[in-house]
């Protein structure tokens, strides 16, 4: 298992080792002590999430504020993801910067998108299966998004407008700069 900082260095890619033989596969897809060795602090996961999607799907750009923030381990079981983690962390140096990269049931890459950032993917094949570890309960009421569009954000989906798919919700969310939420997102965040 190796890990690896991205661009924006709280971003860590994870590469599972995939142990292949003639019967199929065996992967350890987490290991808690190899994980916060290389994290350098502690996370405790405390759900686990899966969602099924076909090819254009776009889920994202969501965050919960605080004191539901979550960091979020991200990983695809079968298929293909562009997967995208925006730094919105106020006061950050890569503020409004995002990371992408292709998550796939093959080479069972995973993203971890720690609190204070925006995720989302779309999907690049016919189907997929996104499971996810997240360090906060689900709640609603602090549930939040940023328009997957947004002109500031510049982020390059690789799939044509035409034969994306999104929620209602995800069709309504604001830009980063119309975000005042974000503010006080920013403040307890810090706090
Ligand atoms: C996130 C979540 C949702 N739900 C329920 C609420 C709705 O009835 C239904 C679908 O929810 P939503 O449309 O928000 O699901 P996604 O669009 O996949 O949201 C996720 O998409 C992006 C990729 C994320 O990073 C977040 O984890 C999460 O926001 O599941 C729950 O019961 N528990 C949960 O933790």
């Amino acid at each position: 298992m190796t890990f690896t900082r991205s661009a924006i260095p709280d971003v860590i890619i994870i590469e599972p080792k995939v142990h292949g033989d003639e019967r199929g596969y065996f992967v350890e897809t987490f290991r808690h002590d190899k994980f916060e060795n290389f994290l350098g602090y502690k996370v405790n996961f405390c759900q686990d999430n899966e969602s099924r999607s076909h090819h254009g799907v776009l889920r994202g750009l969501h965050y919960q504020l605080a004191p539901y923030a979550q960091s979020k381990l991200v990983r695809v079981i079968d298929g293909r993801v562009l997967d995208v983690a925006v730094d919105i962390r106020v006061g950050s140096p890569t503020f409004g910067k995002y990371v992408s990269v292709e998550l796939n049931g093959k080479n069972k890459k995973q993203m971890f998108v720690p609190r204070g950032f925006a995720h989302g993917f779309v999907v690049l094949s016919e189907t997929c299966t996104f499971t996810y570890k997240v360090d906060n309960y689900y709640a609603p009421e602090c549930d939040r998004g940023i328009s997957f569009n947004d002109s500031n954000l510049g982020i390059d989906w690789q799939i044509t407008s035409e034969l994306l798919h999104l929620s209602v919700k995800d069709t309504k969310q604001p830009k980063l700069e119309d975000t005042l939420d974000l503010f006080e997102y920013g403040r307890n965040y810090y706090a």
